[in-house]
């Protein structure tokens, strides 16, 4: 042990009390969508995706990642949008801001490819019941992978990694961010849970290798390990595309059971969320309480109290 090492620093940041959400129950959307090269298309198909999501409805609407794109190297500068240059520049978030406060609802609009100055990112806008803008997350762990005669897949090639953990206050409840490869990293999912996220929302594409084994596998341990929601987007699946997305868009409850789920063609999958359920199981199996942190220690480097 170093010199400057002190005891108190060894201690978990603790975990926020489970702030009382704005209501308990409400249905979610999410929208496995169908992508194309045609952009208008594309933003079309979802604003009508979203709308008859909240018209069964859905309180909060959920995109996939990279909805209006193809998810290709190639195709992230060509559809990249200035999220900050306002609605003529980007008008997949006009869509959005527009048709949120239309409908009344929240969404997590999946993600986009993000132009900013020289640099281009993998973002997910969350827009309130207001149309506007709420937060902003930037993909934290880009998506390199190469497992030959599998799938081989560089997103740092052209995308700059986020730099901040999104965590954020909605008419639905406290909502943490992640985009697809976030999943994988539980460190974020428990810096969300100890600032007391009701629900983590995963816009993802996993892919044809990654995703049998595990997408399902990744949702439910952030899920039980949390003891929250956790509901993923994917894209629909097309077998012709250059990169074939696993689909399988679902909500997962925080005792690690599958509440709704569906295969890989578009669909529109409503649930019902009931953030009681929370409070139960952590009355249930009291991990928040059982956690050693004599033993080990999460530094959450940016949270601010
Ligand atoms: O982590 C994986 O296996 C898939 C991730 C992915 O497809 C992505 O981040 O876009």
């Amino acid at each position: 042990m170093s010199s400057a090492f002190k005891p108190e620093q060894a201690r978990i940041p603790p975990a926020l009390a489970l702030p009382t959400p704005p209501l308990n129950k409400f249905k979610i959307g999410l929208c496995q969508l169908t992508v194309t090269p045609d952009k208008e298309r594309n933003i079309k198909h979802a604003r009508k995706a979203i709308q008859d999501a909240a018209q069964k409805g859905a309180q909060l609407v959920v995109l996939p990642e990279i909805w209006n794109s193809p998810y290709s190297n190639d195709s992230f500068p060509v559809y990249a949008e200035d999220i900050d240059a306002g609605h003529d520049a980007s008008p997949s978030t006009a869509m959005l801001a527009e048709v949120s406060v239309q409908m009344k609802i929240v969404i997590v609009g999946g993600s986009i490819p993000e132009r900013c100055g020289d640099k281009l990112y993998n973002t997910c806008c969350v827009f309130g019941t207001d149309g506007k803008l709420k937060a902003k997350h930037r993909k934290i762990h880009l998506f390199d992978i190469d497992i030959p005669g599998k799938i081989t897949f560089t997103e740092s090639k052209t995308l700059t990694a986020g730099e901040t953990p999104t965590i954020v206050d909605t008419d639905v409840g406290r909502i943490g961010i992640g985009i697809c490869h976030d999943i994988s990293f539980q460190e974020l999912a428990m810096i969300y849970a100890s600032r007391g996220a009701h629900l983590l929302c995963y816009p993802g594409a996993f892919n044809m290798t990654t995703g049998p084994l595990h997408w399902e596998l990744l949702q439910r341990a952030r899920a039980v390990d949390n003891q929250l929601y956790v509901a993923t987007c994917s894209p629909a699946r097309d077998a012709g595309a250059g990169y074939v997305a696993w689909g399988h868009s679902t909500l997962v409850g925080p005792f690690g059971e599958i509440i709704a789920t569906t295969e890989h063609d578009e669909d529109i999958i409503i649930a019902e969320i009931d953030y009681s359920v929370l409070e139960q199981r952590r009355t249930n199996l009291p991990l928040p309480k059982q956690r050693r942190a004599d033993l080990y220690r999460l530094i959450d480097i940016q949270r601010r109290e």
